[in-house]
């Protein structure tokens, strides 16, 4: 049977006005199971950077329930909830957040050193994640030398390197030029296929989003559609370029 990861019931967001007022997102239910590689999309101010911080811990809704591995995140404290996302979730964002002061093995191995792991060990594991995202010959150079598309594989090695149940990536492929998301992307593919990470990533992108196994649309603070992938990715590609056709460039 498949393992729920993440389960989303009835979610509900307006910002300000101690909970009344127009909602962001209204009544959101979905649920992620362990392995999936789920896509968010949906036009400019859909809700859908509102609903990634729900549900990874980063925000709180007005009503309704995050489940994340069993725990719900609604009831959790702050120190429980630094504690889940420590142990269980993995971010992935635009701007890639590197520290620049820091070489690129240091900052992927940094959430084990904070962590207290053996240097020697967090170091091993950090170069062999390195490895496997192409980045074995970068590992002493500081940001500002890398490439986007390095900084960002260098941000998804730092995301994994805890070995999380789910990673939440916002528009990871937003600041990369077409060579450098397809790289990225292959990497996500590889390792929710063999390492059996779970996915959740935000993209305006088609073409990113064809890489996951479900998208979701988002309009108006609802799920306006949740489309499967079957076998193709081409043909989901041709799937999600229709819809966006018929959502106009509001999706795009
Ligand atoms: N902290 C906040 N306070 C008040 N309103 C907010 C806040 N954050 C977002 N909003 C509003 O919520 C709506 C959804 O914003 P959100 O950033 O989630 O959309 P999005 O789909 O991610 O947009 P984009 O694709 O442009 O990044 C927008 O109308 C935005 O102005």
């Amino acid at each position: 049977m498949k393992k729920e990861i993440l389960k989303v019931e009835h979610l509900q967001k307006i910002y300000g006005n101690r909970g009344y007022g127009q909602p962001v997102l209204d009544d959101i239910s979905f649920t992620v199971y362990q392995k999936d590689f789920v896509a968010i999309m949906g036009p400019s101010g859909s809700g859908k950077t509102t609903l990634l911080n729900l549900i990874s811990s980063i925000d709180r809704p007005t009503r309704g329930h995050v489940v994340l591995n069993g725990s719900d995140l609604t009831s959790l404290s702050s120190k429980q909830l630094a504690k889940l996302r420590k142990d269980s979730i993995g971010f992935i964002f635009q701007d890639y957040s590197l520290l620049d002061s820091m070489p690129l093995l240091d900052n992927i191995v940094l959430p084990l050193s904070l962590n207290g792991e053996k240097a020697a060990v967090a170091l091993q594991k950090g170069k062999k994640l390195a490895r496997l995202f192409g980045l074995a010959n970068h590992l002493d150079k500081y940001p500002y030398q890398l490439s986007g598309g390095q900084k960002q594989r260098g941000a998804t090695c730092r995301a994994l390197i805890m070995n999380p149940s789910i990673v939440f990536a916002d528009e990871p492929t937003g600041a990369l030029d077409s060579k450098s998301s397809k790289d990225l992307l292959e990497c996500f593919a590889q390792i929710n296929s063999q390492d059996q990470t779970t996915i959740v990533m935000v993209t305006h992108d088609a073409f990113a989003a064809s890489y996951a196994k479900e998208v979701y649309v988002l309009k108006d603070g609802r799920i306006e559609m949740h489309i499967h992938r079957g076998e193709s990715q081409k043909e989901f590609f041709n799937r999600i370029l229709d819809i966006q056709a018929t959502m106009g460039s509001d999706l795009q």
